[in-house]
């Protein structure tokens, strides 16, 4: 009985990393055998996000090594997870004087270090904490995996990728094709919310999610979800709220204890899987990211993106909009653009 359940379960992740945001990954499965070594830091590995997405990556045969850093808590995470049935070798670190050796030899680097959000809070009133957490990482990545491909996770993302941009720049090492803002929990949930509505099961949908990870800068682009539904506007725009509004969603829901772990696990898995299959050469690995960008004249934006053996091979347009999507791509970019400003002022101070 068990085993039917732990083996129906893995079909389900297995289907999932298939198809996962808005873009097919390859379709292409692989025996571990044959694989290359790749190595994964989580940053951050003993916290709500921490744990469960060290699990998912235990779980992903794509993975050989696996670091899990945190400031306290890694030893016993670490032993925990190393126990399950898979490739790759699990290792904790803690505290700074391991932070060095955690992430040596990393090919992927996920951040999801730094406090969470409570029901009244903005991503933004993150900043004075998160921002330093991710800098100072930041400065240990650009001195230890200076070419790792970066996942952060930390919020808020608007700010913490150029952080991280100007940090590995004043180091000397930055290489925009290595740098994503994790914004796949936005398609996540953008494709439950239309798969609910449009009344289609959820595997099939794709929906770009482009912009920022905040609020009105998260923008869904329902004219693009597929398949096709034809939902009235009235319910595009109703989507639309529900998927900028989904963290909020969450942080009440846990009413001061915290926001999204599990499904941000999920999500930070998908990705870190797509990066991991775009590095070991899979074709068409499409997912969206807040990445460097000419996209808009905004220097980082979210849109679909092809991952290849050097992380970002392209950034893809945002393809047509509606119009009701175009007047959200023009309301969003002040924010955007001075988050953007606020994470690359605090990087140079
Ligand atoms: N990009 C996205 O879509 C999402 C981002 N987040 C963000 O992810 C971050 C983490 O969230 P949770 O896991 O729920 O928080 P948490 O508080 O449960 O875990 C954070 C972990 O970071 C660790 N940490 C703190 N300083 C550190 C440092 N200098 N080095 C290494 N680890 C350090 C803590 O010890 C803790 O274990 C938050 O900033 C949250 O807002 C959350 C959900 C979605
Ligand atoms: O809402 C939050 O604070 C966490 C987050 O980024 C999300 O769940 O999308």
């Amino acid at each position: 009985m068990k085993a039917t359940m732990l083996r129906s379960a893995g079909a389900a992740l297995k289907r999932a990393s298939r198809s996962t945001s808005s873009c097919h990954l390859g379709r292409r499965s692989y025996s571990s055998e044959s694989q290359p070594e790749r190595k994964v830091a989580i940053l951050g590995a003993a916290g709500g996000i921490g744990q469960p997405l060290s699990l998912l990556m235990k779980l992903n045969p794509l993975v050989s090594s696996l670091s899990l850093y945190d400031i306290a808590g890694t030893p016993g995470v670490a032993a925990d997870v190393s126990h399950v049935n898979t490739r790759s070798q699990v290792k904790g670190f803690v505290g700074e004087e391991q932070l060095g050796e955690a992430l040596e030899g990393s090919d992927v680097v996920i951040i999801p270090a730094g406090v969470p959000r409570k029901p009244g809070m903005t991503r933004d009133d993150l900043f004075n904490i998160n921002a330093g957490i991710v800098k100072s990482l930041c400065v240990a990545i650009s001195k230890y995996c200076p070419s790792a491909l970066v996942n952060m996770i930390s919020n808020p993302v608007n700010s913490t990728v150029p952080i991280a941009a100007e940090v590995f720049k004043k180091a000397g090492i930055y290489d925009e094709k290595r740098l994503f803002g994790v914004t796949t929990l936005d398609v996540v949930r953008a494709k439950t919310f239309y798969a609910g509505k449009a009344n289609v099961p959820v595997e099939n949908v794709n929906v770009p999610v482009v912009g920022g990870h905040a609020g009105i800068t998260i923008l869904p682009l329902f004219s693009q979800a597929t398949p096709k539904a034809n939902l009235p506007n009235d319910e595009i725009k109703a989507l639309t709220k529900r998927t900028q509004d989904g963290g909020t969603e969450v942080v009440e829901a846990k009413a001061g204890k915290g926001s999204a772990t599990l499904s941000m696990a999920y999500a930070g898995a998908l990705f870190a899987d797509a990066c991991l299959k775009g590095l070991n050469g899979v074709p068409d690995v499409v997912e969206c990211s807040f990445v460097q960008s000419t996209v808009t004249e905004l220097p980082f934006f979210a849109s679909k993106v092809r991952l290849g053996k050097n992380g970002v091979e392209e950034v893809l347009g945002l393809g047509a909009l509606s119009d009701f999507e175009k007047e959200g791509l023009e309301s969003l970019k002040p924010e955007l653009l001075a988050s953007i400003q606020k994470g690359i002022k605090f990087a140079n101070q």
